[in-house]
């Protein structure tokens, strides 16, 4: 089995002493799109931060391609593709300046750099905006640039923290192609998303994350995603309910 590119193992993260990540331990391989679902505040961004290098977890470990995601070696960042939060593009650069300027980024000589900024242009269909500075785009076509920016390289290892939140449905389908394109030319992705459908749509694997832990796993397959997954997160609300209840003292009546 060929080695993950993507991994967090045994993760855990506190902010003011309130968990936001409990013992998560995932793993993304080559070829691989591995979604992570959850509520608002189940940890997903922490997660992807940690992986990002953006986060020191407190403790457990993240790494990609093998390496400490905090002081990635240029060469394996020059693989290496992520968007969380807001995009990383400069707002004062049309959109095809900031597509040159990250091709460029990731280490592409000049030439290479035009012709690969103008097919993603295109790829991603930014033609009539390709001359419009990124800070007056809509919000949706500033998330296709980011996506851009963060993919137009090919990477191998790619995390794409909820990259469809903003996009329309032609938007939708262009990204979900892109992303299946690069697993399927070997990169492996990890994607959070709160669009079961989505995800369904995109994912080899779907991680249900609840309360910053791992409770459990969904096939991608099937329509009743949706009962399924809230399923899971009361099973898990109750487990923890019972587990409280039993760490109580026992009053003594
Ligand atoms: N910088 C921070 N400082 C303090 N608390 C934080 C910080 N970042 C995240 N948190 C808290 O950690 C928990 C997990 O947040 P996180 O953003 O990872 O969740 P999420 O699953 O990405 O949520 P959403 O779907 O709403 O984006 C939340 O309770 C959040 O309030």
């Amino acid at each position: 089995m060929t080695a993950p590119v993507l991994v967090l193992d045994a993760v855990s993260h506190d902010f003011g002493g309130r968990p936001a990540l409990d013992r998560l331990t995932l793993t993304v391989r080559p070829g691989q799109v591995v979604a992570l679902i959850g509520l608002n505040g189940a940890g997903k961004t922490t997660a992807l931060r940690a992986l990002a290098g953006r986060l020191r977890p407190g403790r457990g470990s993240a790494r990609v391609m093998d390496h400490d995601p905090v002081g990635l070696p240029r060469a394996l960042a020059a693989r290496f593709g992520h968007v969380i939060d807001t995009p990383l593009v400069y707002p004062e650069l049309t959109v095809t300046e900031n597509l040159r300027c990250a091709a460029r980024l990731h280490g592409m000589p000049r030439p290479l750099a035009v012709a690969t900024a103008d097919a993603a242009v295109d790829g991603l269909g930014l033609d009539p905006w390709r001359q419009v500075r990124a800070a007056t785009l809509s919000m949706g076509n500033r998330q296709r640039l980011g996506v851009g920016c963060a993919t137009l390289h090919r990477p191998s290892a790619l995390i794409l923290d909820e990259p469809t939140s903003a996009l329309d449905p032609q938007g939708v389908v262009l990204v979900r192609a892109l992303v299946r394109g690069l697993a399927e030319d070997g990169a492996g992705v990890l994607v959070s998303s709160h669009h079961l459908d989505e995800v369904a749509r995109i994912a080899d694997e779907i991680v249900v994350l609840h309360a910053g832990r791992d409770v459990g796993r969904l096939e991608p397959g099937g329509t009743d995603l949706e009962q399924r997954f809230f399923a899971m997160v009361l099973a898990a609300d109750a487990s923890a309910g019972r587990a409280e209840r039993a760490a109580e003292p026992r009053s003594h009546a």
